[in-house]
């Protein structure tokens, strides 16, 4: 039977959510120490170790057919690529940066300079929609020591709390773009396995959609559950089961965890009591 080819970074910020997806999605991968492909053991798949940055360029070639990978690659190398589905981790911006004691207004203001980064594609198609001519030096990491070593005016590098830059003097200016994890597909990706393709997807929709949610369950006087229920949101509308004391129902529900906190306040408000909340492992729609 044929398989579905894919890659997750080998080791770095993306290696465990990715495999921890797999693994909910129920894909059991059976792995070897140091082994740079494997094969699962209760889907049709085969598992390859990568570097992030060599991602895109295999997914082009269809040496593989999807991947886990940072979307911010696929602007600096990913013409041609898809994307399939977005995990929602490793969330992260593509940014300019300068020193602190840079006296910045505008992105004029790097016209002529020298802009040091890991990602030139990126910030080089961001200079030319701007109208900006400067000079890139392309490092691949530590980018953030450039201006304070005299290789460079600016930075465009991967930011997300703003720690690296607060440590390094710097200050973020303009940003490019936002990234996240994404399920990325090669445009060589055959009918066969695309039909594999759809059904790892499926599960991903299913696992991040869980994850989104809280299944609640409360103790509600009846004659409240009006009240209660109009609280509610629900998938459909929530299920009402009596409880052994008659004047008393105990009511089901899921609820976003965006406004998990709030519904809650509400509830107990409403007189609802024993409320109990659960995660959600799957959420299938
Ligand atoms: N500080 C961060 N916070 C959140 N996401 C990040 C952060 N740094 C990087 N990322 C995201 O994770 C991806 C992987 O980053 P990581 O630093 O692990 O690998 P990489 O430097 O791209 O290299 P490699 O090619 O060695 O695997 C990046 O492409 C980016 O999308
Ligand atoms: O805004 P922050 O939360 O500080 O994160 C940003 C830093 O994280 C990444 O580096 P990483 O730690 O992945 O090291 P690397 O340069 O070796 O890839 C990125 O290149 C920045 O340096
Ligand atoms: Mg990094």
């Amino acid at each position: 039977m044929k398989k579905i080819k894919i890659a997750v970074q080998k080791s770095g910020r993306l290696h465990d959510e990715s495999l921890s997806l797999l693994k909910d999605c129920g894909i059991s991968i059976d792995n070897g120490k140091d082994q740079l492909k494997a094969s699962a053991k209760n889907f049709p798949l085969e598992i390859y170790y990568l570097r992030n940055g060599d991602i895109p360029q295999y997914l082009k070639d269809g040496v593989i057919d999807c991947a886990i990978v940072g979307e911010n690659l696929l602007i600096e190398n990913g013409e041609s690529i898809q994307i399939a589905e977005r995990l929602g981790f490793s969330k992260c911006r593509v940014s300019l940066a300068v020193s602190k004691i840079f006296e910045y207004d505008s992105i004029k203001d790097l016209s002529g300079k020298r802009i040091a980064t890991s990602y030139p594609v990126t910030t080089q198609k961001y200079l030319d929609e701007q109208g900006v001519e400067a000079e890139l030096h392309i490092i691949n990491g530590s980018v953030e020591i450039a201006p304070n070593i005299g290789l460079a005016d600016a930075i465009c590098d991967i930011v997300s709390s703003g720690s690296t830059l607060f440590k390094n003097n710097l200050k973020e200016v303009e940003t490019i773009l936002k990234s996240e994890a994404v399920l990325a597909t090669s445009p060589k990706i055959t009918d066969e396995v695309s039909k594999l393709l759809d059904k790892i997807r499926f599960r991903i929709q299913s696992v991040l959609k869980g994850r989104d949610f809280r299944y609640v369950l409360l103790n509600a006087p009846n004659d409240k559950l009006d009240e209660i229920i109009s609280i509610l949101p629900g998938i459909k509308s929530p299920t009402v089961l009596p409880l052994a004391n008659e004047k008393w129902s105990s009511i089901h529900s899921v609820v976003h965890q965006d406004e998990f906190w709030e519904v809650i306040d509400k509830l107990k408000e409403a007189g609802a009591e024993g409320i109990l909340v659960c995660p959600i492992e799957k959420m299938v729609q």
